[in-house]
């Protein structure tokens, strides 16, 4: 990688402007039952889901995101606090006031739940026969739903006749059929290969941008947070972490769940020889292998050329990548340095003067 690599300016956080979902101080427990213990699947939440953002909730399995997830169109009840869906407290309703809202909440699932004796065009129209709308007003709901989600001509097929990224898109379509003004997604691409995967979170993205619908999901893959999300939650023991934009948590995790998550999605391997020879002790007359990450906001910096100079070290460049997460350019590199001090804990100091991340990772002889 070149130590004077640029990027393209940053673009900013979005803002947390009016919140569509609000949990307030929410809490759930599950009785205790047949000798079980209580559970307290959730603890004290409060998350804002900002109108138009796209939302993820990461967590576990046992976490509590399902639960979470199910809190907002009613299908569970908070032991405590409050579940507020553009402006009306879910918690408080009856049966029918639940059905009113339900309408302005579309959800997907991992499994699809799609009926497998009704037609693709059929599981789409399935919501608004239910609300007993008219055949010639469905039919000019769910084409251009099956021209969006692109099965135009898989219309009259069976799900049984669909691979898994078509399922998806059909469940995408039905969720969207009541134009809802938020989208649930329970783990919705869990069960898809990493380039299906791809392709509906796109699609979802595109729903959030040209519809404008707010989506919240929940998922235990980093790699769909940083594909598409605005803001995240991480969820852990029924208890939120840490909350924030994407760019700012993926790149500066504070909690360790966090940057577990990010061990697969964030971040260079190192070479085999390198992690294979890696010690936590430094080595008398040894290297120490650095990680020095990049902002968009401090990556024009050279910085390689500037610590040679002023500091007099001389780095090897062991690996480098550049990603981006939420649109913003991130940038990591590996480097080895002499391990001794106090050049090392200067050469630490004065990267974080300049605004870079910079990390021991070990030592090698
Ligand atoms: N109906 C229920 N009765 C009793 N306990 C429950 C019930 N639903 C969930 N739980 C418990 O609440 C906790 C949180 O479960 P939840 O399904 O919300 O987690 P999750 O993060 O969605 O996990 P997974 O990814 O495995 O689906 C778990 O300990 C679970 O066993």
């Amino acid at each position: 990688m070149n130590a004077h690599v640029k990027f393209a300016p940053a673009q900013a956080e979005p803002a947390a402007g009016e919140a569509l979902i609000r949990f307030e101080g929410v809490s759930k427990r599950f009785a205790a039952r047949r000798g079980q213990a209580e559970v307290r699947a959730l603890d004290g939440i409060d998350l804002a889901v900002p109108k138009g953002a796209i939302v993820g909730v990461i967590g576990r399995s046992g976490a509590g995101k399902s639960t979470l997830i199910r809190l907002v169109n009613g299908l569970e009840r908070p032991s405590s606090g409050s579940v507020v869906v553009d402006g009306v407290d879910v918690a408080g309703l009856d049966e029918a006031g639940l059905r009113g809202v339900r309408r302005s909440i579309g959800m997907i699932f991992q499994h699809f739940n799609l009926l497998s004796s009704r037609t693709v065009f059929d599981n789409v129209a399935l919501p608004l026969e239910v609300a007993g709308v008219g055949k010639g007003a469905i039919r000019q709901a769910v084409e251009p739903l099956l021209e969006l989600v692109g099965l135009s001509d898989k219309r009259d097929r069976y799900p049984a006749e669909l691979s898994g990224g078509q399922k998806q898109r059909v469940g995408i379509a039905r969720a969207l059929a009541t134009e809802p003004k938020v989208l649930l997604c329970d783990e919705a691409t869990s069960a898809l290969d990493p380039e299906t995967t791809s392709s509906i979170l796109q699609l979802l993205k595109r729903v959030n941008a040209e519809l404008g619908i707010t989506i919240l999901l929940i998922t235990h893959e980093m790699q769909v947070i940083k594909e598409i999300c605005d803001r995240v939650a991480v969820l852990e023991g029924g208890r939120i972490v840490e909350e924030g934009g994407v760019f700012d948590v993926l790149t500066r995790p504070r909690h360790p769940t966090t940057a577990s998550f990010l061990a697969s999605v964030t971040g260079i391997e190192l070479p085999p020889d390198v992690a294979g020879a890696l010690q936590p002790a430094p080595v008398p007359g040894g290297q120490a292998v650095l990680r020095i990450t990049f902002t968009g906001e401090n990556a024009t910096t050279p910085v390689i050329s500037r610590l040679s100079t002023t500091l007099g070290i001389d780095f090897n460049i062991l690996a480098g990548r550049i990603e981006r997460i939420a649109g913003r350019p991130f940038g990591s590199l590996v480097v080895s340095l002499p391990g001794d001090e106090p050049g090392l804990s200067a050469a630490v100091a004065a990267l974080g003067k300049l605004g870079l991340g910079a990390e021991v990772l070990g030592h090698v002889a």
